[in-house]
């Protein structure tokens, strides 16, 4: 009998009941009881999931409040010291996660090279792990009381260190092991005395190319506790682990989970001797996409393992199932020849038993559930745009000059100047302004048939004609068109794109209670019409001064959906490339002078394996330049990028030849700037002064101060003044008095500019830094 188990489910709940439960909890209008009890509801229907799907065991400690990264500190005791009420319960979670009066909240960054963000562990000098994993504990209650088999998961101490920053004091993460390492031995032992049997260890940094110290680290880790507490599966997820052979094969574990989904050719490293005591868990259903599996061709690959390994032989999901929807059951919308070829997380459930049962009962006792994915699977190339002609034909047309603006940046940037007659040091915003609740009910309502088509879009003209007067009342100098008629910047596009398709409650968390809905490519991509030209004609048609158009760039829509897999992920970029290149182009007929092409998860589209990074960015800077070389040189082409951590991209950040990039920086004091300067990156440049993700506004000063900073780094006239980000996820009041601020630290840096130029010597960026500094 093969084990069925899954590393993790999703937590969020098929009707994204933890969201509502913890956005009414902080509206103040649910208790810290209510709440309790929607996550045990929550837990007890994931556990009965896995159980009706017939898995020999369910996973307990994947249910997180905000975030997994969090609760293992919360039961580490080693929520970050500088929160006053870091023991205070869900208060004190919640007020790391989100922020107190008086501490800006931890940050928040992305997990590996997912689209979910994770909170930082903190690491400070004072800083001890009394926890004894209480609410863990009390979980394994729950579902033993449920009558479930249970196998707990904890993030292991080596990935938890590897993701943790040193904040105060001076010392490498490592040195906090010896204080960690009696944390988990003690939370192991209460795990075995509570009955349990088993306990994985989730290790996904692992697959990352480590340093040495880090390897050894392992071993020490894993030495320490061994002996104690159940037996330990130690996962592995994201990557091959195939190069750590040795070490792992030398760790006192009982069990190893292996991705075979992202890589299967590791297997043959680790079965030719694997060693009789140990379970080998098979990451064979993939947690990061939604197709359907190959029943048939997985049981053919397991049969020889499975007939070597018995019974020590796991089936799994590649990863936790928390990056793929809940349920297919509300998907009623579907094209059925699409629906048919996909597999949320509870149909993934699915997937595992028919695999263990076709390996303990023989493939023709399945043989039914392997002819249903086949056909599934096939169905998918059968959908209309599976396929186009004329997109392959473009595609492969593709020349270097459809990469190649007509004129050197040096040459538009004269142009763009002499078109735009913008002020040094020009003030901007990311794109969005507030998503209100109004908003999304009028979207709502036009969704269900409640509101007409020209009563939602009257509805949107209104905001962007009062988010137009607002930016003019604000006097920034280029204006946006707000993007209230998005639900999402990746979605949006998605529902005008074919060839994708957008789901109806397919949310997987991003972070704490936020949700997105990840399009599905299934087909090659065409544009059918034009996507956003109608609103920002609009909005450029009410205003003077220039409007930026919006569009979500190649390399975003294809890391930010899920992607069919009988197509490489460059021709999917180049096609999605395609058709923005033909908005850009229909935006510049339309008289948009500026447009902004979003490439937030540009660096999360990096591959982990360093061996793959190589191609994949030059397929991704290809795709970006595809898009955006068909505009003219007279239009400024912008690009967004947050998530601060791409210093060592830079050169590919280069080669977008984007004229303008707006950045993260806020919250890291411009630290990101050093690399530009050291770069010596060569466009304009807009480095975030205020940090959106935080309610508080940013005074004149503070802002003043940040773009000195960034004036010491960049030449002033190739700098921009704008907020970090979008500002959908916040409200009105603040936004406004941030943006008064900004454009008043915007003006007064640009005259003590204007001063240090008339005053004649010296370069205007070194001369800069003295008046300033005192003005
Ligand atoms: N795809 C993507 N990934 C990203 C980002 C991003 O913007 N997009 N940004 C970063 C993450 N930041 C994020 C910031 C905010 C939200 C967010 O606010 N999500 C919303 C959902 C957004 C959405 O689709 N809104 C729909 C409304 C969907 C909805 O809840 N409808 C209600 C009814 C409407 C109502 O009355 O509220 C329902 O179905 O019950 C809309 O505006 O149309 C949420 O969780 O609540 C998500 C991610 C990184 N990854
Ligand atoms: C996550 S990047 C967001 C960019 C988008 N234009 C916005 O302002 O919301
Ligand atoms: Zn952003």
């Amino acid at each position: 009998m093969s084990v069925t188990h899954v590393p993790g489910f999703p937590r969020i709940g098929a009707h994204r009941e933890l969201k509502f439960a913890l956005e009414a909890h902080w509206r103040g209008e649910l208790d810290a009881a209510g709440l309790h009890a929607v996550g045990r509801d929550l837990r007890r229907a994931q556990w009965q999931a896995q159980r009706d799907a017939g898995l020999d065991r369910v996973t307990v400690g994947d249910f997180a409040w905000y975030d997994h990264v969090l609760q293992t500190l919360a039961w580490l005791g080693a929520l970050p010291t500088r929160f006053e009420n870091r023991d205070a319960g869900l208060a004190g979670l919640f007020a790391c996660a989100r922020g107190s009066a008086a501490q800006p909240a931890m940050e928040l960054t992305k997990w590996f090279d997912t689209n979910y963000h994770y909170l930082v562990p903190e690491l400070t000098p004072e800083l001890d792990f009394p926890g004894s994993a209480a609410e863990l504990l009390g979980w394994v209650g729950e579902a033993q009381a449920l009558g479930h088999a249970v196998k707990p998961v904890l993030l292991g101490p080596v990935t938890l260190l590897y993701l943790a920053k040193v904040r105060r004091g001076a010392g490498r993460s490592l040195d906090w092991l010896p204080r960690l390492l009696p944390a988990y031995r003690r939370i192991l032992a209460a795990l075995a005395a509570a009955g349990v049997d088993w306990v994985q260890l989730d290790e996904p940094a692992l697959v990352l190319d480590l340093d040495p110290e880090w390897h050894a680290a392992c071993r020490d880790v894993y030495a320490a506790l061994a002996g104690v507490g159940p037996r330990r599966l130690l996962a592995t997820y994201f990557g091959g682990v195939a190069a750590q052979r040795e070490l792992l094969a030398a760790l006192p574990v009982d069990g190893l989970h292996l991705d075979l989904v992202r890589d299967p050719a590791q297997l043959d490293a680790f079965v030719a001797d694997w060693p009789a005591s140990r379970v080998l868990s098979a990451g064979v259903i993939d947690g990061r996409n939604v197709w359907r599996a190959d029943l048939a061709a997985l049981l053919e690959r397991l049969a020889p393992l499975h007939a070597r390994l018995g019974e020590r032989l796991w089936l799994s999901a590649s990863c936790s199932l928390l990056h793929v929807p809940v349920d297919l059951a509300a998907e009623t919308r579907l094209a059925p020849a699409l629906r048919d070829g996909l597999a949320f997380a509870v149909q993934k459930l699915g997937e595992l038993r028919t695999l263990a049962r076709g390996l303990d009962e023989g493939a023709s006792a399945v043989a039914a559930e392997l002819a249903a994915a086949r056909a599934g699977r096939a169905g998918l190339a059968t959908l209309a745009d599976a396929r186009s002609p004329a997109v392959a034909r473009r595609v492969a047309a593709l020349d270097a000059a459809a990469a190649e603006r007509r004129a050197p940046y040096a040459e538009r940037r004269a142009l763009q100047q002499a078109a735009l007659g913008l002020p040094p040091l020009p003030t901007t915003t990311i794109g969005s302004f507030p998503q209100t609740g109004a908003l999304r009910a009028a979207r709502a309502a036009f969704k269900r048939h409640a509101l007409g088509h020209l009563d939602y879009l009257e509805r949107m003209r209104a905001e962007i004609r009062e988010v137009i007067a607002r930016q003019e009342a604000l006097g920034l100098d280029v204006l946006v068109h707000g993007e209230p008629e998005r639900n999402d910047m990746v979605e949006y596009f998605g529902e005008q794109l074919r060839g994708v398709a957008t789901t109806a409650a397919g949310w997987v968390q991003s972070y704490g209670s936020r949700c997105v809905k990840p399009p599905l490519i299934h087909g090659d991509v065409q544009r059918p019409e034009p996507i956003t030209v109608g609103w920002s004609a609009y909005a450029q048609s009410l205003s003077a001064r220039p409007v930026k158009g919006m569009l979500t760039g190649p390399v975003t829509l294809w890391k930010w959906s899920f992607c069919r897999e009988d197509l490489d992920a460059a021709t999917v970029m180049a096609q999605l490339a395609l058709a923005l290149r033909d908005e850009v182009a229909d935006l510049e007929r339309a008289g948009i002078r500026i447009v902004q092409i979003d490439e937030p998860a540009f660096r999360e589209g990096l591959p982990l394996a360093a061996a793959a990074r190589a191609a994949w960015l030059d397929a991704a800077v290809r795709a970006f330049r595809i898009a955006a070389a068909g505009a003219a040189p007279t239009t400024q082409i912008h690009t967004h990028m947050c998530y601060s951590e791409f210093g060592d991209i830079l050169p590919a950040i280069a080669a977008l030849d984007a004229d303008v990039i707006t950045i993260e920086t806020a919250r890291s004091d411009m630290e990101l700037l050093d690399a530009f300067r050291a770069f010596d990156y060569p466009n304009g440049i807009g480095p975030g002064v205020y940090d959106i993700h935080s309610p508080r506004v940013p005074t004149v000063a503070a802002m003043r101060r940040l773009l000195e900073r960034a004036a010491a780094a960049i030449p002033p006239e190739r700098l921009w003044v704008n907020p970090d980000c979008g500002l959908k996820t916040r409200g009105w009041p603040e936004v406004e008095a941030a943006l008064a601020n900004l454009v008043a630290a915007a003006r007064a840096v640009r005259q003590a500019l204007a001063e240090a130029d008339t005053s004649g010597s010296g370069q205007a960026a070194s001369r800069l830094q003295n008046v300033v500094i005192e003005v």
